[in-house]
């Protein structure tokens, strides 16, 4: 007997991209070539007027008897129409009449929290997604042609008029990194538009923000369906670890440098505070080369909480991650942990847990140069003995 379990959830792809990439131009050259699937397409635009479903309505080829279009409007289904979202899909997926669920987000959604949907049991609404679906592919769509002019932008969202409400502070950078950090697949459109120099370019500098998915480049979406249908790929834990950053830090052994595609990636680790004006002034000569880094730093004039650093582009931000545990009295330890606080790796008998370990990730990183002017802004001997408090400090409170 074949003890094979068939797996009958309906498996969904969602295409994400920044907008214009062309999600819309590939879903519907998917659609034309979709091989006998029945498929259930959900297209989300943040505005009332869905463009992209007249789009796909004219353009899709779907059956109006067979297949669905649903229109999710006014709203980010990651966001404001998450909960249309869950109910759209269960309902598609107990109509069992679908062979597969494509779906179009808004072109400044965020992956994540779209896959998020599909994993976590909505106990609000009583929704299980992963007993009815199964999340087959996260695919992210970039613009090769402006691909360098969005992420170098310091533009934010609103700035543009493109921000999903008033609290939306996004920058435009930050959504291009969350979109390509959270994928399986990314495919590189308009690559008529960029020279086989750039685009080489562009594609080394996203293998390193990105190093687990599969790079598909492409002109007018004229991908194979099977690079994004059926692929098996999505794992969400995957998923969420399969930023260039994050790969980076976990490695247990770091490589000196991947010269593969061209693109390197370091992690600077040290367990002295860095002199906050010192700091900034480094953060304010930026190397060109690095694309993206991410990590905790320590600052002498805050002992007590780690920081957040971050930096895509020309963003750059230094943000509270919280309190170094080694900042806790002992009652307040056991408060928070338990008899067992978590000894990170980095700990020592001096100063715990601080350290500050940041991930450079860039093409042609002059390595020896980034570390050198790093540690020429950690405290010296002579202030590490004198009285931190008194160093400048130009940060705002946090
Ligand atoms: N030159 C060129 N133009 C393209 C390509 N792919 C799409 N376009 C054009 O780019 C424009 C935007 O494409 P869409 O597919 O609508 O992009 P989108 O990501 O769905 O856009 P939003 O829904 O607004 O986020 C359209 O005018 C497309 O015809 C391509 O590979 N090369």
């Amino acid at each position: 007997m074949n003890s094979k379990k068939v797996d009958d959830r309906i498996p969904v792809t969602v295409l994400s991209g920044y907008l214009g990439a062309g999600k819309t131009t590939i879903l519907n050259h998917v659609l034309n070539n979709r091989d006998g699937l029945k498929v259930a397409v959900i297209v989300n635009d943040l505005s009332e007027v869905n463009i992209d479903a007249d789009l796909i309505r004219d353009g899709g080829g779907l059956s109006r008897t067979e297949e669905k279009l649903v229109e999710m409007s006014n709203g980010c289904i990651c966001c404001t129409l998450r909960d249309d979202l869950l109910q759209e899909v269960e309902k598609l997926a107990k109509a069992g009449s679908f062979d597969y669920i494509l779906i179009e987000s808004t072109g400044i959604g965020e992956p994540l929290p779209v896959a998020q949907t599909f994993t976590y049991v909505d106990e609000e609404q009583d929704i299980d997604l992963s007993k009815l679906t199964r999340l087959d592919c996260m695919v992210t769509v970039v613009d090769a042609h402006h691909f360098w002019q969005d992420f170098n932008s310091p533009e934010s969202l609103q700035q543009r008029n493109q921000e999903a409400g008033e609290d939306d502070t996004r920058h435009v950078v930050h959504l291009l990194t969350d979109q390509v950090e959270f994928c399986d697949v990314l495919i590189i459109n308009k690559c008529d538009m960029v020279s086989t120099e750039e685009l080489e370019k562009l594609k080394n500098a996203l293998r390193g923000l990105q190093p687990s998915a599969k790079i598909i480049t492409t002109s007018y979406g004229q991908i194979d369906p099977k690079q994004i249908l059926n692929t098996g790929l999505f794992d969400f834990d995957e998923a969420s670890q399969s930023a260039g950053w994050i790969k980076e830090l976990l490695k247990e052994e770091h490589t000196p440098e991947t010269e593969e595609y061209g693109i390197s990636s370091f992690v600077y680790t040290r367990k002295v505070p860095f002199h906050p004006e010192r700091l900034l002034n480094w953060m304010a000569k930026w190397p060109k080369s690095v694309v993206r880094s991410k990590g905790l730093v320590w600052l002498a004039t805050r002992n007590n909480t780690a920081i957040t650093f971050s930096q895509a582009g020309v963003s750059r931000q230094l943000t509270p991650a919280g309190l170094w545990v080694a900042s806790l009295s002992e009652e307040e330890r056991y408060a928070y942990f338990g008899a067992d606080y978590p000894k990170s790796p980095d700990w020592d008998d001096e100063w715990g847990d601080r350290v500050t370990k940041l991930v450079f990730i860039g093409i042609e990183l002059d390595k020896e140069a980034i570390i050198d002017s790093l540690d020429a802004a950690l405290l010296t001997q002579e202030e590490m003995e004198g009285n931190w408090r008194e160093l400048a400090d130009p940060l705002p409170a946090f």
